[in-house]
């Protein structure tokens, strides 16, 4: 595993794994009428680890991804990444903490259906300020890495949802973010590509990265390091 790295938050240059993010007395309503969520939740999630967000529909378990991401503010509390108080950042720096330091997977990850599958793994680098030719390197080694290099120049219409999923993976990893949050990541697939994202996302915590899983799935809970449940 990669030794932890410790740089200012939301710097670029100080982009690497090996960064822990954590919750503090959260609480969270989307309105006035909604119920409140997380109860004063307080827990750290460790790099190197996949943590599986589990319990009841509605709980909140995509909420407190949308929170840790910095999508959405805490009615209170704080989320606190690499020991900085994160959730009351100024919004230009919370969106550069998004960029450099955080990767996101959705459930049925919409891909660009015009575009090549390269192209939608290195386009959230490009919103951080990557170089495309170094982009391009790195999207490769990973499409690569997850048996997907064949398919680059490929549009999504011609890969399978489980190839999908893969993708998506790779376009949360292009940034080499430190933390990665994945919502019902599998929840759609069969066993062999639920099997085969659960590894990509394996290897993405080998490497030191915080992996956080919000699921359903007994597949991804078994093969978590841990086991939260809202
Ligand atoms: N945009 C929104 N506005 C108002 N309420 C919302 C919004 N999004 C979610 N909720 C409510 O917040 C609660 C938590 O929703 P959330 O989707 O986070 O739960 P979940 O545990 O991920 O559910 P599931 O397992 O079904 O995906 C639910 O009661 C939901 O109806």
């Amino acid at each position: 595993m990669m030794a932890p790295e410790h740089g200012q938050v939301g710097d670029p240059a100080s982009r690497a794994p090996g960064v822990t993010i954590a919750v503090q007395d959260l609480r969270f309503t989307y309105g006035p009428t909604t119920e409140e969520l997380f109860d004063g939740l307080t827990h750290s999630f460790a790099p190197g680890r996949i943590t599986a967000l589990t319990g009841p529909s509605g709980r909140g378990k995509s909420t407190l991804l949308y929170v840790l991401g910095l999508m959405l503010t805490p009615t209170s509390g704080r989320v606190i990444i690499d020991g900085e108080s994160a959730s009351d950042l100024k919004d230009h720096r919370r969106s550069r903490l998004r960029a450099h330091r955080l990767g996101f997977i959705f459930q049925d990850s919409e891909l660009d259906a015009e575009r090549a599958i390269l192209d939608s793994v290195i386009e959230p680098g490009l919103y951080a300020g990557g170089s495309p030719r170094d982009l391009r390197e790195r999207a490769y080694d990973l499409l690569a890495t997850f048996g997907l290099h064949h398919r680059a120049t490929h549009r999504p219409g011609q890969i399978s949802g489980g190839q999908a999923q893969r993708v998506a993976v790779c376009r949360a990893l292009v940034n080499e973010p430190s933390i990665v949050l994945a919502d019902e990541p599998t929840g759609n697939l069969d066993p062999d590509n639920s099997s085969l994202v659960i590894d990509a996302l394996r290897h993405a915590a080998e490497q030191g990265r915080t992996i956080l899983i919000a699921t359903h799935d007994p597949a991804v809970v078994e093969r978590a390091d841990e086991v939260l449940s809202l």
